[in-house]
């Protein structure tokens, strides 16, 4: 008998195929996201759950509702939906799906502060409704470039700004070994607020990183200061941000993730001038995120076999 996974999402025709050849699929197809409750019941029988993206938040509730789970992969590398120490209490592995998203990710990133310090959005936006006009932007060459979370995403950045004559300084929890490499200097935190030109957040969300950026941040930062979001909404205060955009005590936001998210048609922040937000679309190429559903799938069908999982969070519990 094949294994019961249960699937909170849309996936993609491959991996969805290599999936129902090993397990049997309790699929959730919307509309909106699996109910918790319901998402319990599945799980009562369920020896694999395979969440499509961060929206399942899976905690010790839920994971008592499960008692025969025994790997859970996610689509996606940020994991702060998932209570990970609750896994590995249960001896439950957790897989993501690191590296195989960097590029579009880091496309993506740098895409919106190029079109927000270039003025690419606003342009069109005129265009389309029959106005020629001439939009003035920012020189993105010979700016300093701040880094708040410089892992894989932050370094593909770093490379891409390099190439359009940006300086790059960052901050880290640690020091990276290869900064020289990168081209990059570490700064403290306080120096990289004051310091650059643009400011890119690409920290996982955590504990210590929750609403890190607010009033006291954006003061700190220069008055013509591009700001870019695009690791969790979470880590910005919102409302310190629409404060600091508003009096213009920075210049620009970027954002591809908000709090909340969705941010909705009538929230402030989308009454601004000075802003640009895209829908949660770092990764949303469909090569890439092909790669995503392929590599969870194949953290769960490690998990399932009790091999170990190519991409997991935590070792200690991951199958040997
Ligand atoms: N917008 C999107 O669609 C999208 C796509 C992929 C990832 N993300 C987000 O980007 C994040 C980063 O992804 P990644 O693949 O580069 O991860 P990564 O683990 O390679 O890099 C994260 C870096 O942040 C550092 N860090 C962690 N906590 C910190 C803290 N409190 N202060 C300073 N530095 C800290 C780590 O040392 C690491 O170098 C993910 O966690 C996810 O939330 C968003
Ligand atoms: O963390 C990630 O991989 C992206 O934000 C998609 O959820």
């Amino acid at each position: 008998m094949k294994p019961k996974v249960v699937l909170t999402g849309k996936t993609w025709p491959i991996p969805f195929a290599k999936l129902q050849e090993h397990c049997d699929v309790q699929h959730w197809e919307g509309p909106g996201p699996i109910p918790r409750e319901l998402l319990k019941v599945w799980l009562e029988d369920a020896e694999g759950l395979l969440s499509v993206n961060h929206g399942t938040k899976v905690d010790e509730d839920l994971l008592d509702a499960a008692p025969k789970l025994r790997v859970i992969a996610q689509s996606g590398v940020g994991y702060d939906n998932i209570d990970v120490a609750a896994c590995t209490k249960k001896g439950i592995p957790f897989g993501n799906t690191p590296g195989v998203l960097v590029e579009a990710t880091a496309d993506l990133t740098f895409g919106i502060l190029l079109s927000a310090m270039r003025r690419i959005h606003e342009g069109w936006g005129w265009v389309r409704t029959g106005q020629w006009r001439e939009v003035m932007g920012t020189d993105l060459y010979g700016k300093t470039l701040g880094i708040y979370g410089m892992g894989d995403i932050g370094s593909a950045v770093a490379k891409r700004a390099q190439a359009s004559g940006m300086q790059i300084i960052y901050h880290n929890r640690t020091r990276k070994q290869d900064d020289g490499h990168l081209g990059a200097r570490y700064v403290s935190f306080d120096g990289l607020l004051e310091e650059a030109d643009c400011i890119i957040v690409l920290v996982p969300l955590s504990e210590q990183s929750r609403g890190m950026f607010g009033k006291e941040q954006f003061d700190r930062m220069k008055s013509t200061a591009y700001f870019v979001n695009a690791s969790r909404g979470p880590v910005v205060q919102t409302e310190a941000l629409y404060d600091a955009l508003k009096h213009n005590n920075i210049a620009y936001a970027a954002l591809d993730v908000t709090d909340p998210e969705p941010l909705p048609g009538d929230h402030p922040l989308l009454g601004l001038s000075n802003i640009l937000v895209t829908p949660h679309i770092g990764s949303a190429t469909y090569e890439t995120r092909n790669s995503m559903a392929m590599l969870a799938v194949d953290n769960l069908l490690a998990g399932l076999a009790k091999k170990a999982l190519p991409a997991c969070v935590n070792p200690s519990v991951n199958y040997i």
